[in-house]
């Protein structure tokens, strides 16, 4: 695979030309020597001497934006009007927006929608507050819930920035598991208050979906949350990441013919992921698994300012490796890196087990290039959709909530997030693995549906069910 199939990016240049003091040709050549590459051309407006031209065109660095345009401003005869970034046209106005599913169309639709007729709708839910699963939003709503704390690995941007991921979030859910889902960006990092509002909403929603919340705070936020409302809670960048990594490690492993209770694992980012995929892949048999955070590896020698670092001091590094994330990378078999981009340097990977198994997922920036590395892993992973093996968690959250709406789950417990990781697992066959093809693509149809349908039988199985869809009816 080129570097151009990788993360392109494209911008849209409108140029005028004076075409007595500068050819075509001149432009295209200097944008090419600069890394972008003129992917097509719309003449916009043209006469004998001046031409306006929009050229399309694809870069792999955002940092080669700004080299094209200063280098398109330089050129004698070439005047550049305006560039457009497609992906911030994408997200003029936002992303998402209501649609009334009947219209209002006379008087007598209106009464039936609204006032007089909605209060008859409103006494029953009175009457019997279950009646709001079925003749409200309730049923088929979740509401996706930041403060903006950890957003992707560009850390604490605060509720406003953060809102495009939960914009991104909400179609995903839609789009992949037609689940109604509604971003809330919420303008407090205080974990009792979060809590609080997050409570006082609940009865719009089938289910709250955390997200982007730093750790701590989001350990004591879910687990309250889970024990004080009658429906799910679930913070995705512990489980859904948590879920999705175990499916690709069961994979990836197959492909390097390793045993999961013979591998040393590193995990750099003892943070909300890092921490969910640490506890999966104990339960799952791993034996040593080393964690590193921004002081180094967590050793229990060591007294944390950190409840959960504590723990997971007392409960990982078995050999009490101690130092950088150079230093104890020699001879691990796996690195799961959840912290943030560029930390691991080639000569680490180079110093890992043979065919080193490299999940760099922190986003939007992974901890490696996998460029640099290609030549001498044995699977390589990202959590980006323009990489192969995108171990995201948008496998498993539009799933998991399709199930638990679906089931009228009152929480997602561990064996519904265990059948949802094996139902991820199981939608590759053996003859179609391969090292660039460990784990199905987001778009694979049958993701959504192999991980509701475990879901749901785990949620009965384990009495959390409060309705039983007809198809699992015995
Ligand atoms: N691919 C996925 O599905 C997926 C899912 C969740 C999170 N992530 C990524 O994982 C990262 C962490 O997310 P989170 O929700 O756990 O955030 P978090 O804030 O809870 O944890 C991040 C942890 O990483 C540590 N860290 C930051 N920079 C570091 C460095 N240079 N070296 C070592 N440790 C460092 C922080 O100290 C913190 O403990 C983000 O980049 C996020 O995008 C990816
Ligand atoms: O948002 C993503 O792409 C995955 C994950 O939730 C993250 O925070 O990085
Ligand atoms: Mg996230």
């Amino acid at each position: 695979m080129s570097s151009r199939d990788l993360g392109g990016k494209s911008i849209i240049l409108r140029i005028e030309m004076d075409t007595e003091e500068i050819k075509f040709g001149r432009v295209v050549t200097a944008i090419s020597e600069s890394g972008g590459d003129v992917i097509a051309i719309d003449v916009i407006q043209t006469d004998r001497q001046i031409t306006v031209r929009d050229l399309t065109v694809t870069v792999t660095e955002t940092t080669q934006i700004n080299e094209i345009i200063d280098r398109v401003k330089l050129l004698k005869g070439a005047k550049l009007i305006h560039v457009s970034d497609r992906t911030f046209l994408l997200h003029l106005g936002g992303k998402i927006q209501m649609q009334p599913k009947t219209p209002i169309k006379n008087r007598e639709d209106l009464s039936r929608v609204y006032t007089p007729e909605v209060a008859r709708i409103c006494t029953a839910i009175h009457e019997d507050k279950k009646k709001a699963h079925t003749l409200t939003i309730k049923k088929n709503t979740v509401a996706v819930i930041s403060d903006g704390s950890a957003v992707l690995g560009l850390g604490n941007i605060g509720p406003h920035a953060a809102m495009p991921v939960m914009e991104g979030k909400a179609m995903l859910f839609k789009q992949l598991a037609e689940v109604d889902a509604f971003p809330i960006c919420l303008d407090t990092q205080d974990t009792e208050e979060i809590i609080r509002i997050v409570k006082a909403l609940s009865p719009t929603f089938g289910g709250i979906n955390l997200e982007d919340i730093s750790s701590p705070r989001c350990f004591e936020i879910e687990s309250r949350l889970n024990e004080e409302l009658d429906i799910p809670v679930f913070h995705d960048d512990q489980h859904g990441t948590a879920i999705v990594l175990y499916a690709a490690l069961i994979s990836a492993l197959k492909i390097v013919k390793k045993s999961i209770d013979e591998i040393k694992v590193v995990i750099t980012g003892i943070g909300a992921a890092g921490i969910a995929c640490s506890k999966i892949l104990m339960a799952a048999g791993v034996k040593e698994i080393i964690g590193v955070d921004r002081e180094g590896a967590l050793v229990n020698s060591q007294s944390y300012n950190n409840e959960m670092w504590n723990w997971y001091a007392d409960n990982t590094n078995p050999n009490q490796l101690s130092g950088s994330l150079s230093d104890v990378i020699k001879d691990a078999d796996v690195f799961i890196g959840l912290s943030a981009g560029g930390i691991l340097k080639r000569k680490d990977v180079e110093n890992m087990a043979a065919d080193p198994i490299v999940f760099a997922m922190a986003n939007p920036t992974p901890e490696i290039d996998p460029k640099e590395i290609e030549d001498i892993v044995g699977v390589m992973a990202t959590g980006r959709s323009d990489y192969p093996n995108q171990i995201n968690n948008v496998l498993s959250f539009p799933g998991i909530f399709r199930g638990a709406l679906d089931c009228r789950a009152t929480e997602v417990n561990e064996e519904m997030k265990l059948a949802a990781a094996e139902a991820i697992a199981s939608v590759i066959t053996d003859e179609e693995r391969n090292s660039y093809y460990i784990i199905p693509s987001v778009f694979n149809q049958k993701v959504v549906e192999k991980v509701r349908r475990n879901v749901i039988e785990a949620a009965i199985d384990t009495n959390v069910a409060r309705k039983i869809p007809k198809q699992f009816r015995k």
